[in-house]
């Protein structure tokens, strides 16, 4: 079946450890993901060639991957090398996505989208800015996703909370809609459906267990003390 057929109205876990703690471990994100899907996960994302070869053959719901690289000469860090496509592709995803701001990049996204369309792949175009989603579908991706606004120069205003206005604004360009991005309570994920999205990516608060102590322990460590 059509993978946007299987994601519409779902939610996505995106199952990405914080970098070099002690879940970063392939067989620890696979059980992230078998313990997503348990809990009713229509899709998940996967950062990673060795973690998504070891959550592929332990799920059956649709898989977004990607693959993030730090470069010395470009802010982009989503699947910036028509490389990373092959790899991903050949690892088993249904979805590739890619960051589509209009940034200094090693390969025109042009190039990224119809790489993953060759390999068979669908594209979701990881953006900050309308225009990011406007080019995106003249380029052929099949999904508009919000990750990205609040991370750029442009966006940096809307670093804090949900970004609905991006969410209403692509809803309007008629797009599959991901809403992703600081999705950090079951409230916000139906505020992002009402906004217009198909689906909504959740990562942080549900898979980054360090961020997550730490949003409760400074909330106790900053509560009133008399009582
Ligand atoms: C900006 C960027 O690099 N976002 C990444 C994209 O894969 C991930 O670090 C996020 O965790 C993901 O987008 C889900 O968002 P949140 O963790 O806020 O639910």
């Amino acid at each position: 079946m059509n993978p946007l057929t299987l994601l519409r109205r779902g939610l996505v876990v995106s199952c990405q450890p914080v970098d070099h703690g002690p879940m970063d471990r392939p067989e620890i994100v696979a059980a992230m993901a078998q313990a997503a899907v348990a809990g009713g996960a229509d899709g998940l994302r996967i950062e990673g060639v060795d973690n998504l070869a070891a959550v592929r053959p332990a799920v059956s719901v649709p898989i977004i991957a990607i693959l993030k690289r730090d470069l010395d000469d470009s802010p982009v860090r989503i699947t910036p090398f028509l490389q990373d496509v092959e790899a991903l592709a050949a690892a088993g995803a249904d979805i590739i996505a890619y960051d589509a701001t209009d940034r200094p990049r090693p390969a025109p996204s042009a190039a990224i989208v119809e790489a993953i369309r060759s390999s068979g792949a669908l594209a979701m175009a990881d953006c900050a800015t309308l225009a990011d989603g406007q080019r995106a579908l003249r380029e052929g991706a099949s999904i508009l996703g919000t990750t990205l606004s609040g991370y750029t120069d442009e966006t940096a205003d809307r670093a804090d909370g949900l970004d609905t206005d991006l969410i209403s604004a692509f809803r309007a360009l008629d797009a599959f809609v991901m809403a992703e991005g600081r999705v950090n309570t079951p409230e916000l994920a139906a505020r992002a459906m009402q906004a217009g999205a198909d689906a909504v990516t959740v990562g942080t608060a549900l898979t980054r267990l360090e961020i997550m102590t730490d949003w409760f322990a400074a909330k106790i460590k900053s509560s009133p003390e008399d009582r």
